[in-house]
C-alpha cells in the first residue's frame, strides 16, 4: 500500500518534530548492553547483552519470567534498568528515539471503551500528523489489516486477534525506526499470523529494526533471521537463526526392523546419549561427521530399516540451552 510506510513521513515537508524522531530512530541499529534489574530479592535480568540491527527480524524467546517483558520495557523507557544502558548506533538512547520506537505491549495498552478509529487518529494527532492525514492513514491501515469494518466499533468489543490487530497499528502509526512488540501473535489464527508476519517484513525491507518476543519457536524460525534465547535473566544464546541450528547437535535417527532391534541398553552402551523415541526408533546425538559411524554401529545390532539426519530446529536449540522441552 503507497499510502502506508517509512516513505510517507520522509516525503513529508510539514513542521513538527516528528520527521526528525523517526529519522533519529532510523540510525543505527539497537544494542543493550549489561541489563540489570531487580525486583525486591528478585534478578529478573542478569547482564542481559543483545542487538537488533536495522533491517532484520529478531526473535525474543525464553520460558515465562525469564525477563523477556522487562527487557522490553526498559528498551522502550518505561522501566529504569538498576545497571546497564541501552545504545543506538553505538550511542545512549535519547529521548527523542525513544518517542519514535513503535511499542505494542503484551497488556493492551488501548482505551477500550473508545472506538477504533477514535482511538487511532488520535494517537496519530499526537505524533504530529494533520488531522486529514491521520484519517487517511487509519483508514489506510484498518484496511490493510482487515479490520475496516469495526472502525466505528468499540476496542472491548472485539475479538482478542483484531483488538492485536488495532495494537500494531497503534505501534506502526508513528513510523518507528524500530519496532518492539511483546508477544504479537499471542492469539492470532493462521490467517492473522500470517498477516502479522507479512506487515513485520515489510517493515524490516524499509530497514526498521523488528524485536518481538514469542513462545512460538516454529514461528520464530520460520519468520526471524536473528534470535535471542533468554533463560533466567541471562541471554544463553544470540545469533542468526540458521547458525544457531547448526550449533547444536544434530540427531541421527534409526530405526531397527522390529524382528532384529536392539534394547534401549544395548543401544546406549554402543552409542552413548542414544534414547528410544518411539517403538523401535531411537535418536542419536550426533556432530556433522559421524553420521558413517553411526550407520556401522547400527548395522552391527540389527536390522536397519531407516536412517535420517534430522536438521535441528530453533526448538531443539531451546530445549539445548533451556535445559527444557519447550518455551512454555
Ligand atoms: N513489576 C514487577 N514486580 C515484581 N516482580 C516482577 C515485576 N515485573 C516482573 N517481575 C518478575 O521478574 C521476572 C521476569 O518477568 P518478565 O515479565 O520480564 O518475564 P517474561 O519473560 O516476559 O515472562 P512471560 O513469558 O510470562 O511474559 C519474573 O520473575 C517476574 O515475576
Amino acid at each position: 500500500m503507497s499510502s502506508v510506510g517509512a516513505g510517507a513521513v520522509r516525503a513529508r515537508t510539514g513542521p513538527g518534530d516528528r520527521r526528525d524522531t523517526a529519522s533519529a530512530a532510523g540510525e543505527g541499529h539497537l544494542e543493550v548492553v549489561g541489563l540489570t534489574k531487580r525486583f525486591g530479592d528478585r534478578v529478573a535480568l542478569d547482564g542481559v547483552s543483545f542487538s537488533v540491527p536495522r533491517g532484520t527480524i529478531t526473535g525474543f524467546v525464553g520460558n515465562n519470567g525469564s525477563g523477556k517483558t522487562t527487557s522490553l520495557r526498559i528498551i522502550t523507557g518505561l522501566l529504569e534498568p538498576d545497571a546497564g544502558t541501552v545504545l543506538v548506533g553505538g550511542r545512549p538512547v535519547t529521548d527523542a528515539f525513544r518517542a519514535a520506537i513503535g511499542y505494542m505491549p503484551e497488556a493492551r495498552g488501548l482505551y477500550r471503551d473508545m472506538k477504533v478509529t477514535r482511538q487511532l487518529v488520535y494517537l496519530a494527532r499526537l505524533y504530529g500528523m494533520s488531522k486529514a492525514e491521520a484519517e487517511r492513514e487509519v483508514a489506510a491501515w484498518t484496511a490493510r489489516l482487515g479490520i475496516e469494518r469495526y472502525r466505528s466499533a468499540k476496542l472491548k468489543t472485539l475479538s482478542l486477534g483484531n483488538q492485536q490487530r488495532v495494537q500494531l497499528i497503534a505501534a506502526l502509526l508513528n513510523h518507528p525506526g524500530l519496532l518492539i512488540l511483546d508477544e504479537p501473535f499471542s492469539g492470532l489464527d493462521r490467517a492473522a499470523a500470517a498477516s502479522m508476519s507479512e506487515i513485520l517484513r515489510e517493515a524490516a525491507g524499509r530497514g526498521v529494526g523488528v524485536f518481538f518476543s514469542s513462545h512460538q519457536l516454529d514461528l520464530v524460525d520460520s519468520i526471524c533471521e536473528r534470535a535471542v534465547i533468554l533463560r533466567r535473566g541471562t541471554v544463553v544464546a544470540e545469533g542468526r537463526v540458521d547458525e544457531l541450528r547448526d550449533r547444536g547437535s544434530a540427531t541421527i535417527r534409526v530405526t531397527f526392523g522390529a524382528r532384529r532391534a536392539p534394547t534401549a541398553q544395548e543401544l546406549s552402551a554402543a552409542m552413548p546419549g542414544a534414547r528410544l523415541l518411539h517403538g523401535t526408533t531411537f535418536a542419536v546425538p550426533a556432530g556433522a561427521d559421524d553420521a558413517g559411524r553411526v550407520l556401522r554401529a547400527a548395522l552391527g545390532l540389527g536390522e536397519v530399516t531407516e536412517f535420517s539426519r534430522r536438521r535441528q530446529t530453533l526448538g531443539d536449540v531451546f530445549a539445548e540451552v533451556s535445559d527444557e522441552t519447550g518455551a512454555k
